[in-house]
């Protein structure tokens, strides 16, 4: 059964959590390579006064794309602009964006993968050279435009770096992968969400909610917001180690951070495969789930945390795996 605790996919209560949610370089927690190499871009382009490179962040659902993207306009000094892929539909949505630009903005395009490629074309200009190039009106009475846009930023981010054209992809100066995070830096985090949200918690308290948040700091808010509501009915308020696996188990969240969809997986892998090798395709097929999903979404976790292997033969369930079965 789907338990939408530990799905990562779901963004729904990223609302409650723009107070926890870090607004600079500093406070973003762990991604060390993400924040050292930012840390220098940044502190270039402020000294040479320049609009920071095109920067692409790509990583699974829950990592900090959306987070990072707007460190760097508040790091810059600039507005961030926000916008989507799929909200892009027309030449003029992505016109109106370009042309509201001031000098040193960032403008965020989320889900890039599932940009028109009309819009796209344009972006191709308005990136490399700072020019708006597009076609206004239809038929004879149709001419092109040429605007001249300040200096600014395109962050994008996507879960999906494979389905980026290359012509797209070789635009951005700066590519920054995230990764999934330990449980020192999950832990970190759950106890600074804590104490912004008082909630009186202890490191093991802090400890047992990261393990168990499939290496996602998304999760591990969430996870910390149903914890407290345990604690503060069940007991004094207080998150101890005890207190917090009572309330994880009650909430049936896997004592290994696993989803459903990771569990499908192994389930799946194990059943209809004997374990492996097992083609990404078949294994998609038999889930009924898209490859690329399968790819960006459940694998890197899976693999990361040495449950599947990937081989040239196929996919191959570990001991670890079957063991959780
Ligand atoms: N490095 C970090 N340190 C502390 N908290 C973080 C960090 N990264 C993310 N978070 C927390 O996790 C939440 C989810 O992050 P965010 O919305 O940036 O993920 P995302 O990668 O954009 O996900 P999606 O692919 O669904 O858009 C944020 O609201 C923030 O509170
Ligand atoms: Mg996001």
């Amino acid at each position: 059964m789907e338990n939408r605790l530990i799905n990562p996919l779901e963004r729904q209560d990223d609302g409650v959590d723009s107070n926890i949610r870090p607004g600079t370089l500093a406070e973003y927690i762990g991604q060390p390579v993400v924040r050292e190499q930012m840390e220098v871009f940044i502190e270039a382009a402020r000294r040479r006064q320049e609009a920071l490179d095109h920067t692409l962040i790509f990583g699974p659902p829950g990592l900090g794309k959306t987070t990072l993207a707007n460190i760097i306009a508040r790091e810059m000094g600039g507005n961030l602009r926000s916008t989507s892929g799929p909200v892009l539909e027309r030449a003029g949505d992505l016109a109106a964006m370009l042309t509201n630009l001031e000098e040193g903005d960032v403008l965020f395009i989320d889900e890039i993968h599932r940009l028109s490629p009309v819009i796209e074309e344009i972006l191709y200009p308005a990136m490399e050279d700072f020019q708006l190039d597009i076609m206004i009106g239809e038929g004879p009475a149709a001419r092109s435009i040429k605007l001249d846009l300040p200096p600014f930023t395109l962050v994008a981010a996507t879960t999906r770096a494979g389905l980026l054209t290359s012509p797209l992809r070789d635009r951005f100066g700066i590519v920054q992968r995230l990764e999934f995070y330990n449980i020192e830096d999950l832990t970190t985090i759950v106890s600074r969400s804590a104490r912004l949200m008082n909630v009186e918690m202890t490191a093991e308290g802090a400890v047992e909610v990261a393990r168990r948040s499939r290496g996602t700091p998304r999760i591990a808010n969430r996870l910390l917001r149903r914890v407290r509501d345990y604690a503060e009915v069940k007991s004094n308020g207080k998150v101890t180690g005890d207190i917090a696996d009572s309330a994880l188990d009650m909430l049936a969240v896997d004592r290994r951070g696993l989803d459903h969809l990771d569990r499908r997986y192994i389930e799946m892998v194990h059943a209809r495969f004997d374990g492996g090798p097992a083609g990404v395709e078949a294994i998609a097929a038999a889930m009924a789930e898209d490859r690329g999903t399968l790819e960006d979404v459940i694998e890197p976790y899976l693999i990361q945390q040495g449950y599947v292997l990937r081989t040239a033969r196929g996919r191959v369930l570990t001991q670890m795996a079957i063991d959780q079965l």
